[in-house]
């Protein structure tokens, strides 16, 4: 196993450093191992989860490290075990490649929870080497961690379910939140928010947009299908809405007060935190206690409900509102998704972006 011949050349592309920018990098992974699907990638999705990884904003970045976890691609060769793909199946890989598959966790399907599981990038596979993401032209995986894309979605729609999508799928579900007539709030609508709206919808929710300001109301009204919008600085109409949400998916990226949004939940309302923040968030007690309400977090949704909510897109008719981007463009979509300007997610056409002739032509490593 790991024979330097039988290794496959990749190129990526890939942050050296907390500026997080990203350039060609070429790298070696694994020989196909028995249960390995190789997978070409076709379109990766631009999370805000990269922008934490590739700056460093968790402190734990690792480089050189290529992101992209959003990632949508064809099988074009399975090891010997493999029984769940196929050469020439459209399949999709998202956060988590690796886990140990005996504790609790791994045991109930919900494999994000393993205290071993394996990150798609910025970590070390079961052979030592970095893994690395879906700004590349091939990854390898392991086949429990590939899931099928179900025809009638197009690969680059179906890129963002496989963390958005189902970053909201997983939640919703767990916490019994999907019965028709709820009333749910869905802060920060960017790529992870739109995907909130659209299934919340599709539950026959009644969803309320909380924005930090005016500008994607009309959209959210008139496209995604908002019952109702509020911007988290107009008091008076913060004031008018509370105590009228079963739930808050919150999805804002930084730092932020609880109170306003928690005054918003009605009795027994949950607040479901899913930004990542390395920084204490803070509120008084009486804020949960008088209403009985749950602050509470969710991490992306186990591979099972990953194929739920590809399922549950095609049932529904639900597709992603995208940006289709080519891999030059990377670092520019990054700069913009950080400064809030996408709508509302990039998904990059990694295969229609010559990657590998880029890169042969670019600086070497
Ligand atoms: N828990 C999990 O498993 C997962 C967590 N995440 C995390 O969720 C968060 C959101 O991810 P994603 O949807 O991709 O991010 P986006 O940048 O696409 O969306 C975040 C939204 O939050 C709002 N926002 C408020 N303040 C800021 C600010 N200062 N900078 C940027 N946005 C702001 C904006 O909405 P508006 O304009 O409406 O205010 C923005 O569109 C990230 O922290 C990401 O790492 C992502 C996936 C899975
Ligand atoms: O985008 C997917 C990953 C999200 C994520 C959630 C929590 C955490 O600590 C991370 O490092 C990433
Ligand atoms: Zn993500
Ligand atoms: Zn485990």
């Amino acid at each position: 196993m790991g024979s330097l011949a039988s290794e496959r050349t990749v190129v990526g592309w890939a942050a050296r450093d907390a500026t997080g920018h990203l350039s060609p990098y070429t790298y070696t992974v694994r020989q196909t191992g028995s249960e390995d699907v190789v997978v070409k990638v076709l379109y990766c999705g631009i999370c805000h989860t990269d922008i934490h990884q590739a700056k460093n904003h968790l402190g734990a970045s690792k480089y050189p490290m290529v992101p992209g976890h959003e990632v949508v691609g064809e099988v074009v060769e399975v090891g010997p075990e493999v029984t769940k793909h196929s050469v020439g199946d459209v399949v999709g890989i998202g956060v988590i490649v690796g886990c140990c598959r005996e504790c609790r966790s791994c045991k109930a399907n919900i494999e994000q929870y393993c205290n071993k599981r394996i990150w798609s990038y910025n970590d070390v596979y079961t052979d030592g080497r970095p893994t690395q993401g879906g700004f590349a032209s091939t990854m390898v995986v392991d086949q429990k961690f590939v899931v099928k894309i179900p025809a009638g979605l197009a690969p680059e729609q179906a890129a963002p379910l496989l963390c958005a999508g189902v970053t909201v799928y997983s939640p919703l579900k767990h916490f019994g939140l999907t019965a028709p007539g709820l009333r749910g709030g869905i802060l920060g609508l960017g790529g992870v928010g739109h995907m909130g709206v659209k299934v919340a919808k599709a539950m026959g929710h009644h969803v309320t947009v909380i924005s930090s300001s005016s500008k994607k109301r009309a959209e959210a009204m008139d496209h995604l299908g908002a019952d109702a919008y509020l911007v988290s600085s107009d008091a008076d109409a913060m004031a008018a809405a509370a105590d009228s949400l079963d739930y808050i998916i919150d999805t804002v990226p930084v730092h932020h007060p609880l109170e306003p949004y928690l005054a918003l939940l009605k009795l027994d309302g949950k607040h479901v935190l899913l930004g990542v923040i390395g920084e204490p968030l803070s509120f008084v007690s009486p804020m949960v206690m008088l209403g009985r309400k749950s602050i509470t977090g969710s991490f992306i949704g186990s591979v099972d409900e990953a194929e739920e909510v590809l399922k549950f897109c095609v049932d529904k008719g639900l597709t992603s509102q995208i940006e289709v981007v080519k891999m030059g463009y990377v670092n520019e979509a990054l700069e913009r998704l950080e400064r809030n300007d996408v709508r509302y997610r990039f998904v990059v056409d990694v295969a229609g972006s010559n990657i590998e002739e880029a890169a042969a032509e670019a600086p070497s490593n």
